[in-house]
């Protein structure tokens, strides 16, 4: 049967979406016949009012396949409907079909059901595992199994503007801290943590800015027994991944072509951005073409991991081109809830998938990338923790390691919100969809401010080893959430905007423990963040910073004015005062996603290392831990790209311990 809705045609290699029409017929030219239901059906929604949108008029390229990817959420389901339902509608459909975003016919093909062994599993595949599961598939006679708790990549996820649209919903983890006494205080001691449960992990969610810290952070890690983990030793596998596609503007004396991930500067910046770096520079903050080259502080635009304009998650990067290998399985949507011994050797996963419970065995190796807060939880699960505790959840004990779960930390923020005299419009709006969906640029392919951050030294280091970080919030082209993350608030007039300063090196250490034995209960996460002088210190001297940069000439032509609000449990201090910040810092904390430390390397000697610098987990066989986890501490800067060099070297780690050439 016909259904009547905007026409969808097909000259030549183009889709067309036109005014008004029947499109059943030309559904069955879009890409199969199997993939019209689900197109028809985001049409059918539409078919009231069909006259009023950019979108109509809209081409994109088609691409045939058997089975395209059409999996949610969809961009109809995570933006409430004030934006309009028709045109929602239609850019999902757009989005979904285009080969450069939603990329329905380059997508994986996860297994029904995993074979009953494999040669590695991989648990996890966020930032890390990903990076292991295709480079362990390289060598041809071993076999690989992927397990994700999570589904697919929604294509409206790929849009770098809609960062963060997708958590609080079913891909996000959901997790949060409980129990602070110094942190969060106005959400009751808790503070939320989203952290992504998809394939690509929290990198479908992120912000995409490319740091590395500086070598300085890995000389810290050296000196927690990270043995062979010093700048010059990890820099190879940073120059592995890359693939850099500005080499010129950025140095090629630290930087790559060649590698899996694309590392760009996103197409687009709101004016605004290079006005910050105007006011960075009046300021005599100094700007920087690039934080990980020889200019380690200033302000920058950040490059991104993102490829012309879209999100490029590890997955994308490292799995999807090895995606007709025979010998690497991926499974979606299955729970690995315990890691099974024999002795004290790994000898494989159980999981949940569908209702069911299985367990597949390996041969040589398993490996947990499932991340900070996941592997820890898992090794508790399974018997591998602190002793006293395990007996208290009943968890049979395989080896006493007290040292899963401590050492938790995060980079720890407080924002300062402010207007600007240009009057309000909303950045997310049919023009800029219709030249995201033709060609990947306008304001859609940006992250609005997030690219913009800046790095400077407190009181408490030395330039060479900076220690605070500036990120920027606003101007994002994001559609009103039916979850609640858009806690930007503008006042309908002017233009609103964050500058959030950040403390790079905290010395807060807090835990994860178990709630209970049951795989499906979260476990318990205390941050304990700015807990410490110091950690506060660091954060009060970055909105010192941000003062200044708005005292600027730039910042006063543009009419930047202070918004926030005197925090009544402060009200006792003079407001603005290094004292006001001190005590709202720990009322309004913005904890920043960067979570670290729960299995930290170190060696033997030490009782709290969970890994040895191999990644191996201490007193057990075939078992490694390969996430931001081992990290003894949390990289200066935006970690993800450190975490991906985490799993560069897990994998050649192995490759080398079981005689395998490395690449
Ligand atoms: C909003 C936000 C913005 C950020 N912005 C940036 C940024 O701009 N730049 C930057 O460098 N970093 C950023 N980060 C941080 C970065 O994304 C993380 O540091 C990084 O993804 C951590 O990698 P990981 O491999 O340890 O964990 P993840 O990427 O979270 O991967 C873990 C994976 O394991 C899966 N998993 C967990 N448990 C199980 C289980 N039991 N069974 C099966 N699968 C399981 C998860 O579902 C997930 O897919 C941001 C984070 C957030 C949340």
């Amino acid at each position: 049967m016909a259904v009547e809705g905007p026409k969808v045609s097909r000259p030549k290699d183009k889709l067309v979406v036109e005014e008004s029409g029947e499109y059943s017929e030309s559904c069955a030219e879009f890409a199969n016949k199997s993939a019209c239901p689900s197109i028809i059906s985001q049409y059918a929604i539409s078919t009231r009012n069909v006259t009023n949108t950019s979108l109509l008029g809209a081409t994109l390229p088609v691409t045939q396949c058997p089975d395209p990817f059409m999996g949610g959420p969809q961009v109809t389901d995570v933006c409430s409907a004030s934006e309009g339902s028709l045109f929602l509608s239609l850019l999902n459909v757009l989005l979904v079909a285009n080969p450069y975003i939603g990329d329905p016919c380059g997508r994986v093909t996860p297994i029904k059901e995993p074979d009953p062994s494999y040669d590695f599993i991989v648990v996890g595949a966020g930032a890390a595992g990903s990076v292991v599961a295709a480079r362990l598939s390289e060598i041809d006679d071993w076999n690989v199994l992927l397990v994700e708790a999570g589904p697919d990549e929604p294509a409206g996820a790929e849009i770098p503007s809609n960062l963060q649209l997708y958590l609080g919903g079913p891909l996000d983890w959901q997790y949060k801290t409980s129990n602070e006494s110094t942190a969060c205080l106005s959400q009751n001691g808790r503070c939320a943590w989203p952290r992504g449960k998809n394939l690509g992990g929290t990198t479908l969610h992120h912000g995409m800015a490319y740091h590395r810290g500086h070598p300085k952070d890995y000389d810290r890690w050296v000196e927690h027994g990270a043995e062979g983990w010093s700048w010059d030793e990890v820099l190879p596998y940073y120059l592995k991944s890359e693939n850099n596609t500005e080499i010129g503007r950025v140095s090629a004396k630290h930087h790559a072509t060649g590698g899996p991930m694309n590392v760009e500067r996103l197409p687009y910046q709101p004016p605004f951005a290079w006005d910050i770096l105007n006011a960075a520079d009046e300021a005599g903050f100094g700007v920087s073409e690039d934080l990980a080259g020889d200019k380690i502080t200033g302000f920058t635009v950040a490059q991104t991991i993102s490829k012309k304009g879209v999100r490029t998650t590890s997955f994308r990067s490292f799995v999807q081109p090895a995606k007709d290998r025979k010998n690497l399985h991926v499974v979606v949507n299955a729970l690995v809830t315990k890691v099974n011994f024999i002795g004290n050797r790994a000898v494989g996963v159980s999981l949940l998938m569908n209702g069911e419970k299985i367990q597949v065995k390996a041969k040589r190796e398993v490996v947990l990338s499932a991340g900070t807060i996941n592997s820890p939880h898992l090794l508790l699960l399974s018997g591998v923790g602190p002793k006293k505790h395990l007996k208290s959840k009943n968890v049979p004990v395989v080896v006493d390691l007290p040292g899963v779960g401590e050492n938790l930390h995060n980079h720890q923020s407080f924002g300062l919100d402010f207007f600007l005299k240009e009057g309000y419009y909303p950045v997310f709006n049919e023009s800029s969809a219709e030249q995201y969906i033709e060609n990947q640029t306008g304001a859609f392919a940006g992250t609005g401010l997030a690219q913009v951050t800046g790095v400077m030294p407190s009181n408490l280091t030395t330039p060479d080893d900076p220690d605070i970080q500036i990120f920027f919030a606003g101007y994002q082209a994001i559609c009103t959430p039916k979850s609640n993350i858009a806690d930007l608030s503008s006042d309908g007039k002017s233009m609103a905007v964050r500058f959030t300063s950040v403390n790079l090196r905290p010395t807060s250490r807090g835990r994860i423990t178990l709630n209970s034995n049951n795989p499906l209960d979260p476990p318990v996460i205390w941050s304990n963040d700015m807990s410490t002088k110091h950690d506060r210190s660091v954060v009060v001297q970055g909105l010192g910073i941000i003062l200044k940069l708005a005292d600027t000439p730039t910042m006063k032509r543009l009419g930047l004015r202070q918004q926030n609000k005197v925090i009544p449990q402060c009200a006792h201090h003079k407001f603005g005062s290094d004292d006001y910040f001190d005590c709202a810092v720990r009322w309004d904390t913005r904890p920043e996603n960067h979570q670290t430390g729960s299995c930290r390397i170190g060696q033997r000697s030490d009782p709290m290392a969970v890994v040895d610098p191999r990644l191996k987990v201490h007193g057990i066989k075939g078992l490694r831990v390969a996430d931001a986890s081992v990290q003894p501490n949390v990289v200066s800067g935006n970690p993800v790209a450190s975490v991906n060099m985490v799993g560069e070297r897990a994998a050649d780690f192995i490759k080398q311990d079981w005689g395998k050439q490395t690449s």
